[in-house]
């Protein structure tokens, strides 16, 4: 079981978003994907989901490319959760888990007792099997964010992609759906904006800056005060977390921002106020 990418660039037209990304995700393991907004995050967890294809190098699942992979196949093996995805409607919420059972379906293969269990355990797993019955549209952001992981988990990929899974959340949901991905029997791709987050459940953490894989390593390895000033903008100290032994902790020095971004927003600021005064 084994995922990766090799030599991969993914382009726009004539503009490289992402350029010769090399990684291997570990079986089992939970890797993080950080790095600053428009960094190539999301386009990468794409090329590994077979959503993109790769524009140079390829994207191989178990040895094969993942474009000779048909889509019913690739879906029962990864599972994707996009960044606001929001496709569905007028359904319930079972209705919308369910959806996760469809790459098992078919002519000989109705709906049985087993996808019922699988799509129960999945609203299980994100604490929403109390909603099972509310429409789609009437739920909140971080209730539809919960959903959209138990349809991924209803497909009980091999690989579960997720596009800052935390997006919506409240804290307590934020911390419940990260320990929940960390101990379900399946391998997790999750990019995260909240360092803290990544150093707390991932096993190892992968960089993107400016398209490329800056570094790969244990949060350790990854989460120092350099790359966070080079890579980031921000100044910051991290210190071994006591309670859990061989992680960190992220303390932000307040003030300690990239002084580019501050100027820029107190430009915009004083552009606001002299229209306003104008
Ligand atoms: N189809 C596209 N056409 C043109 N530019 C694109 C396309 N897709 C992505 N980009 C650009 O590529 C860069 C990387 O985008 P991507 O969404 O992968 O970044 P990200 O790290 O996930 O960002 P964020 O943290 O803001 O979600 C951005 O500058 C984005 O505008």
């Amino acid at each position: 079981m084994s995922l990766e990418l090799r030599n991969v660039d993914w382009q726009a037209g004539f503009k490289k978003i992402i350029t010769d990304v090399t990684i291997a995700v570990k079986p089992g393991e939970f890797l993080g994907l950080i790095g600053p907004n428009g960094s190539g995050k999301t386009t990468l967890m794409s090329v590994l989901g077979g959503l993109r294809r790769p524009s140079r190098g390829d994207a191989i699942l178990d040895g094969q490319a993942l474009k000779n992979i048909g889509r019913r196949n690739l879906a029962q093996r990864i599972g994707f959760v996009e960044q606001q995805a929001d496709t569905i409607d007028r359904i319930t919420v079972t209705e919308a888990v369910s959806l996760g059972r469809t790459p098992y379906l078919g002519l000989l293969s109705p709906w049985s007792q087993n996808d019922d269990a699988v799509v129960d355990d999945a609203l299980d797993a994100v604490d929403m099997r109390s909603m099972k019955d509310r429409m789609w549209h009437t739920l909140s952001g971080g209730e539809k964010q919960r959903v959209h992981i138990a349809r991924a988990l209803a497909q009980e990929p091999e690989f579960l992609l997720l596009d800052e899974p935390t997006n919506h959340l409240d804290i307590r949901h934020q911390l419940g759906i990260l320990e929940l991905v960390r101990r379900l029997p399946v391998t997790v791709v999750a990019a995260l904006h909240d360092l803290n987050h990544a150093a707390m459940f991932c096993d190892r953490i992968a960089m993107m800056d400016g398209g490329k894989l800056r570094a790969i390593g244990t949060p350790q390895d990854i989460l120092i005060p350099e790359n966070l000033r080079d890579v980031f903008g921000v100044s910051a100290t991290v210190e071994p977390d006591d309670i859990h032994p061989g992680r960190c902790m992220i303390r932000y020095h307040a003030g300690g921002a990239n002084t580019d971004v501050v100027s820029d927003f107190a430009d915009i600021k004083a552009d606001i106020k002299k229209d306003r005064i104008a």
